[in-house]
């Protein structure tokens, strides 16, 4: 006699959504197709926010932007081959700025690729990923996706946060598994960063160092936001009295207008400091790799990383403090009363306070004046008018002279609130950092975009739309990249390589999408329709005629080279 016993069984696309859930992971942000379609619908029903894109990158730097802003990797989920080309940008700028996310790409079956048969979007992921992220992992089998998704979360997060991709062949997820042997296989990672404590002696040293300091300043890098230290961070420069400079994605550990900071006098502090204490900012090109003209006088560096072999990456560390952020500083804050550090030196705050006096001075003279058609200073004056009305909004910036000029001038009040082009540097950050912060914050958000910048991702225009995101994205339109003036030297019908539309009107485009349109030529103009846009908190874009004379182009090679410069 046969028994006819049913088997409860479930397959992989549910094994994932479970496995993801299991880790308290809530929302993926992706770009639909085969062989993944089904697994953002069955997200969905499951009770995930899946939030659909129209590009992939935008996608990954929305989910890269999420685990910035909550130390949980953002998951990215995309097809096969070309869509994981395309989130393998976000997916290596994530793993540069060590923002804690995981790509996740459906894939061709292994036999089909390693023989090379030309398989419906064939590629060699896994190998492709490897060398632009911090992990990557593959899975064949439904039994190992539990530990699959775990081995993801556990590389992106500890340590040095940073990019991991996960790698589903198309079979795995259509493939059945006992649903008890399923959920036995689900794994919870447990202290997926767990802290690391600095050794007693490095903290000593530290102090030491600190100690015989005339000169002392503290530089707090995008690293510091990320620790989530803020108190420990806020009282280690209050109780030193130690000037500090905030990296831009820093700035707001402390608000801007805070009394010790050096931002006004950067040159200045840079060149003259003797004891310069690293807080999670790297020695790279935005400080000029530590040496240098811009560095002046020989310095003695402290430097608060976890990872060891960051120290002496660019120039011999003095006293390396090897760790996380948190317990670094934490421990640094211990030892401090018994150290016997004394306030720096007033001589040393005096010309401080004084560089600051005479920058500001020149700074305002600058905001003060309203030229017609509006500049990047006297739009970027009337935005931080208002934006001084909204401590907590999340502010998204790239661009050239957008970036640069609004890094100075809008202030920060709170932590993990700017999000810019980072580490690389890099353009079309924009409406994926703005989807992302919103979709993980809730609160409303403004993009200050250069017009080239904005155009990398301004189809997500119809994404922020969709979702009903409180997104304010303003628009500097100088009519080209950098600026609008260049001229083709042939006199030939193509414009110059950097010229734009002339005076095209960007408001229009999230019209089309049902969004609110601003066009502002004043800066009277701009702040009215940025107040009205988000006390809306609805899907917006102000268009901000920017003088196409004004901007300065960026690290112009040519330059450097007098004979090409002759040419001109
Ligand atoms: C992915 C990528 N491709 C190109 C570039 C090179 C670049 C650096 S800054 C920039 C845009 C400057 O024009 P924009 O109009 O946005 O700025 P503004 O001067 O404020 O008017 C480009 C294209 C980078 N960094 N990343």
């Amino acid at each position: 006699m046969t028994h006819n016993v049913s088997v409860e069984v479930t397959d992989g696309f549910h094994l994932v959504i479970d496995a993801l859930k299991h880790n308290d992971i809530d929302t993926i942000f992706g770009l639909v197709g085969i062989p993944i379609t089904d697994l953002a619908r069955l997200a969905q029903a499951e009770g995930m926010r899946f939030i659909g894109f129209r590009h992939e990158q935008n996608a990954g730097n929305a989910a890269a932007i999420a685990g910035y802003m909550t130390k949980k990797p953002g998951i990215c989920l995309t097809v096969s081959a070309p869509g994981f080309l395309n989130g393998l940008t976000a997916l290596a700028n994530a793993t540069t700025n060590c923002f804690p996310m995981i790509l996740i790409s459906g894939s061709s079956e292994r036999e089909i690729v390693d023989l090379q048969q030309g398989d419906y979007e064939e590629m060699d992921q896994l190998n492709v990923a490897r060398p632009h992220c911090k992990a990557a992992f593959r899975v064949l089998k439904a039994e190992d996706i539990g530990i699959g998704i775990a081995r993801a979360i556990r590389a992106a997060v500890s340590g040095r946060p940073g990019g991991v991709y996960l790698d589903l062949p198309a079979q795995l997820l259509a493939q059945t598994i006992e649903a008890g042997h399923a959920q036995r296989s689900l794994v919870k990672v447990i202290d997926a960063a767990p802290r690391q404590l600095p050794a007693p002696e490095s903290v000593e040293r530290a102090l030491a160092l600190l100690k015989g300091a005339k000169k002392p300043l503290i530089l707090l890098g995008k690293g510091a936001a990320y620790a989530q230290a803020d108190a420990d961070i806020r009282a280690f420069v209050e109780r030193t009295g130690i000037p500090y400079l905030p990296m831009s994605m820093a700035k707001g550990l402390l608000p801007d207008t805070h009394a010790q900071s050096a931002s006004a006098a950067r040159s200045f502090v840079l060149a003259e400091a003797d004891v310069v204490v690293l807080v999670g900012a790297r020695l790279n090109w935005l400080l000029a790799h530590g040496k240098g003209k811009t560095w002046g006088k020989p310095k003695q560096f402290v430097q608060i990383d976890i990872a060891p072999t960051e120290m002496d990456s660019n120039v011999a560390i003095a006293a390396p403090l090897v760790g996380d952020i948190g317990s670094c500083v934490g421990a640094l804050l211990a030892g401090l009363d018994g150290a016997g550090i004394d306030k720096p030196d007033e001589e040393w705050l005096g010309a401080i306070a004084q560089r600051k006096e005479q920058n500001t001075a020149k700074m305002a003279a600058l905001l003060d004046r309203n030229p017609v058609p509006m500049n990047f200073h006297s739009a970027l004056r009337s935005i931080r008018d208002v934006l001084k009305e909204y401590p907590d909004i999340n502010l998204v910036n790239e661009g050239a002279n957008t970036l640069d000029f609004a890094r100075s001038i809008i202030d920060q009040y709170q932590p993990r609130k700017r999000f810019d082009s980072g580490t690389w540097g890099i353009m079309g950050i924009g409406m994926g950092f703005a989807i992302g912060a919103a979709v993980t914050s809730g609160k409303p958000v403004v993009a200050v975009e250069g017009d080239s910048a904005f155009g990398f991702s301004g189809m997500e225009l119809e994404t922020i739309c969709r979702y009903e995101l409180p997104v304010t994205t303003i628009v500097f339109n100088n009519n080209g990249v950098y600026r609008g003036t260049d001229v083709n030297p042939t006199g030939g019908k193509d414009v110059a390589p950097t010229v734009f539309v002339k005076n095209a009107r960007y408001d229009k485009m999230i019209e089309a999408f049902g969004g609110i349109g601003y066009h502002a030529t004043t800066p009277e103009e701009l702040a009215r329709a940025l107040s009205e846009a988000i006390a809306a908190g609805k899907p917006a874009l102000i268009n901000a005629v920017i003088d196409e004379t004004a901007g300065t182009e960026s690290g112009r090679l040519t330059n450097l080279n007098p004979q090409s410069a002759a040419k001109k």
